[in-house]
C-alpha cells in the first residue's frame, strides 16, 4: 500500500513547503502520517499551481502566461478525475488517489478547498470578519476536516474542533503574511477593520501605517485565539499519537502569532 517513490517525494515537498508542519507530522503513527503527507502533497501542488510557485517559493522559471482561472479549472477537472479512478500522471493526484484507495472521506471537501482558491483567483476582498472566516474555512477548515476523517474521527463536535484548528492556522498565516500577500494583490484583513483605523487596502502596507496595521492584526490574532482554544475541546478523544501531533502543530503555529504580538509593528521586518 505504501508506495515508496510517492512517499519519498511527499516528504521532500512538506520539508520545502512548511518547516512548521513537516516537524509536527512526524508524531503521527506511520499510517496516518502517510495519509496526511499524501494530502499535503495535493494541497501544496494546488497552492503552488495557483500561486505560480514551487513549494511555496516564488520561482522565476515558471511560465506566467496561463491564466489563474484556467489553472483552477484544470485543477478541478484533474481532482474530479482522480476521485473517480482515472489513471493520473502527476504525483499530487497519485498521492490523492493513494488516500482515496485506503480511506474513504467526504471528497466534496476537496472541492470546497478549491473554492477557496477561486476567491484568490477572483481577487476577492473581505469586508467583514465573517467573510474573512469564510475564506479561512475554505482554504484551511476543509483541510482540518479531511485530516480528522483520515484520523478516523466521526463525531460532529470533534470534526468541528478540526475545522476550527484549520481556521486558527489560517488566521495566523494571514497575520504573518499580510505584507507579502499585499504584493501579490491579496488582502484578507476585513476592510471594515482597516477602515476603523483610517486604513484601506492600498495604504495599510506603508511603513508609516505599521502601528495601525498591528492594531488590526492584533484583533485577528484575538479571533484566532478563540479558534485555537475551541479546537482543543475534543482532543482527548483521539489516539494518543494523533493528539501529540496535533498539539505540537497547534503550539508551533500558534507561536507565530505570539511572536507577532511580541514584535508588534516590527513583526514584518522578518518572517516569523
Ligand atoms: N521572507 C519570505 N517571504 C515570503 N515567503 C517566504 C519567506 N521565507 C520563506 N517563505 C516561504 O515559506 C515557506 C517555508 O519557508 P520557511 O521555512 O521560512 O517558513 P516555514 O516555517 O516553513 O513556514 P510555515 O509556517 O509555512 O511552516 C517556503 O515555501 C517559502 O517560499
Ligand atoms: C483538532 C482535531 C480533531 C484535528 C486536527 C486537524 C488539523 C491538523 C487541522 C489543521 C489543518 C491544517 C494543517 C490547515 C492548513 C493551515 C495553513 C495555514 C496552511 C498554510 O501552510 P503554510 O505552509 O504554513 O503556509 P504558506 O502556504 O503560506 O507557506
Ligand atoms: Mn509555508
Amino acid at each position: 500500500m505504501i508506495d515508496d517513490s510517492i512517499l519519498k517525494l511527499a516528504n521532500k515537498i512538506i520539508k520545502a513547503g512548511s518547516k512548521s508542519f513537516s516537524s509536527a507530522i512526524k508524531l503521527f503513527d506511520p499510517v496516518i502520517r502517510y495519509k496526511v503527507l499524501m494530502l499535503y502533497a495535493w494541497c501544496r501542488y494546488c497552492d503552488d499551481v495557483i500561486d505560480n510557485q514551487i513549494c511555496g517559493n516564488r520561482s522565476k522559471f515558471l511560465k506566467k502566461n496561463v491564466s489563474m482561472k484556467h489553472k483552477l479549472k484544470i485543477l478541478r477537472i484533474k481532482t474530479k478525475r482522480a476521485c473517480i479512478g482515472f489513471k493520473m500522471k502527476e504525483p499530487a493526484f497519485l498521492a490523492l488517489q493513494k488516500i482515496i484507495s485506503i480511506h474513504s472521506f467526504p471528497v466534496h471537501l476537496l472541492f470546497e478547498h478549491l473554492d477557496g482558491f477561486e476567491m484568490d483567483v477572483m481577487e476577492r476582498t473581505y469586508i467583514t470578519l465573517d467573510e474573512t472566516l469564510g475564506y479561512c474555512y475554505h482554504v484551511a477548515g476543509t483541510i482540518g476536516l479531511i485530516i480528522a476523517h483520515l484520523i478516523g474521527v466521526k463525531e460532529k463536535d470533534t470534526l468541528n474542533c478540526a475545522r476550527n484548528l484549520g481556521i486558527a492556522f489560517q488566521l495566523t498565516n494571514i497575520s504573518r503574511d499580510v505584507i507579502d500577500d499585499f504584493y501579490v494583490g491579496r488582502c484578507y484583513l476585513p476592510l471594515d477593520w482597516l477602515r476603523n483605523e483610517g486604513l484601506n487596502k492600498s495604504n495599510f502596507v506603508l511603513a508609516e501605517n505599521r502601528k495601525k496595521l498591528f492594531k488590526v492584526v492584533t484583533r485577528i490574532l484575538d479571533v484566532a485565539e478563540f479558534y485555537y482554544s475551541s479546537s482543543l475541546v475534543k482532543l482527548n478523544t483521539l489516539p494518543l499519537r494523533s493528539t501529540l501531533a496535533i498539539v505540537t502543530s497547534w503550539s508551533i503555529y500558534r507561536e507565530i502569532g505570539i511572536k507577532i504580538r511580541k514584535y508588534k509593528h516590527k513583526a514584518w521586518n522578518k518572517r516569523q
